[in-house]
């Protein structure tokens, strides 16, 4: 997260506009917020407007926290909360709700993501599953990326015998704009492991996210 910033640091911007933030306090991150009232302005607004006066200020805190996944690591997260057990069964973690942005338009696509694993002696605390998940969704992305690395990072450093992720998402740049399709979801696949080498294992898992 950027550190509160100076007024100084407001003409490194080079924008041609001019940038009167409402309270030097209130400055988060003189750059972003410079772009973002220029991006404004050639929208045809008046950045200069009530409602919008602190708008360059909100969209750089959202757009920090959207992308906050590329400053965390999942080895970190999941290292935190391994425990030893001689768990030999499927374990799944269904209905993980997520939101993301595509990286080619920068609008949100959002969903559901279903996590399994086989356990090798070891068992992560389940909240980090969906950590995982959100470590790779706050960043840009496209699906299928997102699910390979959500598949990637548990089976790296849970040491399990196979890892299964499935994604169900909506894309609101296919809904608002382009296509426009309102009622179409994406449904991605990772497995790796056990998951991709044997078909009853991976039977199992979708059997469970049919019930
Ligand atoms: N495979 C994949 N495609 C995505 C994802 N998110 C968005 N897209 C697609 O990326 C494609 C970009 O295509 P382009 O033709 O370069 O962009 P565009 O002109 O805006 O395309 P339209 O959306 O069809 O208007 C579109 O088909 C989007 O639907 C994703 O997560 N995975
Ligand atoms: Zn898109």
């Amino acid at each position: 997260m950027p550190a509160h910033t100076t007024l100084s640091r407001l003409s490194d911007a080079h924008c041609a506009d001019s940038f009167e933030p409402i309270d030097e306090q209130e400055v988060y991150d003189a750059r972003k917020e410079h772009l973002v009232h220029e991006m404004l302005s050639h929208l045809g607004e008046d950045p200069g407007r009530e409602g919008l006066k602190r708008t360059p200020l909100r969209v750089a805190k959202a757009l920090d926290f959207l992308t906050s996944g590329y400053a965390l690591s999942a080895e970190e997260i999941i290292k935190k909360a391994l425990f030893e057990e001689d768990v030999r069964e499927m374990v799944i973690v269904r209905g993980i709700e997520f939101y993301s942005l595509c990286e080619h338009h920068m609008l949100p696509f959002f969903g559901q993501a279903h996590v399994g694993y086989l356990p090798n002696g070891k068992v992560v605390g389940l909240s980090k599953v969906a950590r995982v998940v959100d470590v790779f969704a706050r960043r840009l992305q496209v699906q299928e990326r997102l699910t390979s690395q959500v598949a990637d990072a548990l089976m790296e450093h849970l040491g399990a015998h196979g890892v299964a992720v499935v994604m169900e998402a909506s894309h609101t740049c296919m809904m608002m704009r382009g296509v426009q399709k309102q009622n179409s979801t994406t449904i991605s696949s990772a497995m790796r492991g056990t998951f991709e080498s044997d078909a009853r294992t991976r039977a199992e898992f979708m059997s469970f996210l049919d019930r």
